[in-house]
């Protein structure tokens, strides 16, 4: 967390007494803005008991599972909880922060925060930066509570999502609505929209690609855009995500001025037997790689930082796909993360949407 002050302690004070509070009136703080960023969520620890805690918050979310509790309760709890804890806890293992004893994600995340605040500093008003996991913590419930009682009176959410689902950006925008549900005095919240097309994202995006294919060895003849599926039945029931995915990926592509076969758009991380959004990553991997394609690059455009679904099965799991089926030269592009590029970005849009506010 952090708070940029602008204002002086000293005339903070000053401002508490212009407001001539009667005696045993409660102390008010107010006149702050709050930006919080959220990310998807992580577990406290690779441990059997974290992970499951994390993953039955996760698996319990209607937004992410839309099944009936009728039929998906008896699968998650009678088999899911019992067997994924384990299995995910040692793909965690291959990516978690020793030094910090936290998830890539967290790490990041925090980065992200950090990093904004600031680049942010100048701006004449008393701002507050902080962010949250839509599961795990540290929760959007406990920093929206904290930041009211910093004196936020208005709050910025950034769902750190560049394309729209309902399975993550409006499950966030559901948490942070629900916080305010008990809350007396309530701020004022804006949420950022989905930027799977805006400018300086998708140049973003582009610029990481030349940037990372400048220091590779060899020339791709692929790059894969890999983003996170959902369960094809929420494509048909209206999720835009699909839609939103093929527009960035039109976008970049006609940035860089290349062909419609050099940049392709795959879908990854399927979970449960439904048919998910396709071209699915992984088999694409298996099949260029079995059809003499030697040299492929993987970018994540979907995720605003790297973490499990891109560190571990993109990176880790892809790569050894396209090596065992004859694949010679496999490179993973980092997300934008804190770097420059991503900060850039984060800036802008923080920028662009507390104009009125600040
Ligand atoms: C039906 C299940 C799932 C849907 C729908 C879904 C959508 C979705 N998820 C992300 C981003 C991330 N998902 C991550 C992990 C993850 N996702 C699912 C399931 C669904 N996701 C599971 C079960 C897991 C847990 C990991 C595991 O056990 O394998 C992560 C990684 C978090 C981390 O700490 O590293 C991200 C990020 C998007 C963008 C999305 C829909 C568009
Ligand atoms: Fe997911
Ligand atoms: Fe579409």
């Amino acid at each position: 967390m952090n708070v940029i002050e602008k204002t002086s302690d000293t005339q903070r004070a000053r401002e508490m007494r212009a407001q001539h509070l009667p005696a045993g009136h409660p102390p008010v703080k107010a006149g702050r803005i709050g930006v919080l960023l959220v990310n998807l969520g992580t577990p406290d620890g690779t441990d059997y008991r974290s992970m499951r805690r994390y993953l039955e918050e996760f698996l319990t979310d209607k937004r992410v599972i839309e099944w009936p509790k009728a039929i998906w309760y008896p699968i998650l709890y009678g088999i899911v909880l019992n067997t994924r804890p384990k299995k995910s806890g040692k793909a965690y293992e291959e990516i978690w922060n020793r030094e910090l004893d936290e998830s890539p994600l967290r790490t990041i995340t925090r980065g992200q925060s950090d990093k904004l605040a600031e680049r942010l500093g100048g701006l004449g008003e008393t701002l507050v930066f902080d962010w949250a996991m839509r599961y795990g913590n540290p929760s959007i419930a406990s920093r929206i509570e904290r930041m009211q009682a910093q004196g936020c009176e208005r709050i910025l959410v950034f769902p750190l999502y560049p394309q729209y689902s309902a399975s993550t950006t409006a499950t966030v925008n559901d948490t942070v609505f629900r916080a305010l549900m008990k809350m007396r005095w309530q701020p004022a919240v804006r949420t950022v929209p989905p930027y799977h097309d805006e400018p300086a994202y998708i140049d973003a995006i582009a610029r990481s690609i030349e940037a990372k294919l400048g220091e590779l060895d060899f020339e791709p003849e692929i790059v894969l855009a890999s983003y996170h599926g959902i369960p094809q039945s929420y494509f048909r029931n209206g999720d835009p995500y699909h839609c939103h995915c093929q527009k960035t990926t039109r976008l970049v592509r006609e940035r860089l001025g290349w062909p419609e076969e050099k940049l392709k758009v795959t879908f990854q991380s399927r979970f449960g037997p439904e048919e998910w959004l396709q071209p699915y990553t992984d088999k694409t991997v298996e099949e260029l790689a079995k059809s003499g394609v030697k040299r492929i690059a993987v970018i994540n455009p979907g995720f605003a930082s790297d973490c499990l679904e891109t560190l571990e099965e993109i990176a880790g799991e892809a790569g050894e796909i396209f090596h065992e089926n004859g694949g010679e030269h496999f490179a993973h592009i980092p997300c934008l993360n804190d770097s420059e590029l991503g900060m850039s970005l984060l800036e802008t849009i923080v920028r662009r949407e507390l104009s009125g506010w600040v």
